[in-house]
């Protein structure tokens, strides 16, 4: 998918759907994120990597409302990007959002995760995996969509009368987890335990259900992670799908680089909570301070090889 607009913008600086402007995460002395800013565009895949601790799932922590920031802002745009002055609006009124007829504007960090979720149609799935396990998988998908049963009961006693927006709300949270047991392949499971199926389908499992709740944005850590080859492929297969038939935006966490590099538009690349790289698949790999933070080589070195790169440029450049 192309990722850049016609004036050769990225889309993900052209129409983002969510900016992360400034963020700060300490713990105590410990500085997990350090004055971190990056976007992701809307319909794009966006990939945030990094070596272990880097921060990665600290700043999807602070995306998805389970962590407060310490500092930093973080603005989700239904429908289109916020203007600088609708984002100013929404801070000087102090609330949490702001919604409109064609666009809403969402500042994450004043959310708790139940808001994110429901409200501003964030989604995520876990670097461990966190189902049911004593539920079927159809079962698993039906709570998912708790939150739309609940307002469809008016919050009383309509279910168990079976009064009928009740009862055509159940039955549509029925079809749509049928419909995403289809898309993950497990629609013979359904009624087995989660906790039976294999570690590759609880992993396609934790995306149906993510996607039961019709997010925006779909936040993924480490989707890959444990999955064999041919389910690494499966995986790229059905994200891929899930932005081109539902134009969900999704930002993945990802150490394994074949599903990074084939997959995504744009990747973001932390080490030591900084941000060290951002742009397409192709800029980063060959990123000399990249390829140090994954190697492990030292400040000297990375700019050994920068000025390496700079001299082999300009002779091209020349000749
Ligand atoms: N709740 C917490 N309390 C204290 N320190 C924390 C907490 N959560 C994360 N950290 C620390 O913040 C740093 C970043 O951790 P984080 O889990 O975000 O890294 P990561 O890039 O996701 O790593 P990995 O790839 O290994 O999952 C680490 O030093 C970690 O120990």
């Amino acid at each position: 998918m192309a990722t850049s607009s016609a004036s050769g913008a990225h889309r993900w600086d052209a129409d983002p759907i969510l900016s992360v402007e400034h963020l700060f995460m300490r713990f105590g002395g410990l500085i997990a994120v350090n004055d971190l800013s990056f976007k992701v565009g809307r319909g794009d895949i966006t990939a945030l990597i990094g070596p272990n601790g880097a921060g990665k799932t600290t700043v999807f922590n602070c995306i998805t409302g389970f962590y407060k920031p310490s500092e930093g802002r973080l603005v989700l745009g239904h429908g289109r990007a916020p203007t600088p002055d609708e984002v100013a609006e929404v801070t000087r009124i102090g609330e949490r959002s702001l919604v409109g007829r064609e666009a809403g504007v969402f500042l994450l960090e004043r959310m708790p995760d139940h808001r994110v979720s429901g409200e501003a149609k964030v989604a995520r799935t876990f670097q461990n995996i966190r189902l049911f396990t004593g539920m079927t998988v159809l079962e698993n998908l039906m709570v998912a969509q708790h939150n739309a049963l609940m307002a469809a009961s008016g919050y009383s006693l309509k279910g168990l009368f079976g009064l009928p927006g009740w009862a055509g709300a159940q039955r549509a949270a029925v079809e749509k987890a049928k419909y995403w047991l289809d898309k993950v392949s497990l629609m013979d499971r359904a009624d087995d335990p989660a906790g039976d199926l294999p570690y590759g389908a609880q992993r396609r499992l934790e995306i149906a259900r993510a996607m039961c709740s019709d997010p925006i944005l779909l936040c993924l850590d480490e989707p890959a992670a444990g999955l064999n080859p041919r389910e690494s492929l499966e995986l790229n297969t059905l994200l891929r799908s899930i932005r081109a038939e539902h134009g969900t935006s999704i930002l993945l966490i990802e150490h394994d680089m074949s599903v990074v590099m084939e997959i995504s538009d744009h990747v973001v690349v932390l080490d030591y909570g900084t941000k060290i790289s951002d742009g397409t698949p192709e800029a980063v790999k060959s990123d000399p301070r990249v390829i140090a933070a994954y190697l492990g080589v030292d400040e000297d070195a990375v700019e050994e090889v920068e000025a390496e790169i700079h001299s082999e440029e300009a002779t091209g450049a020349s000749s």
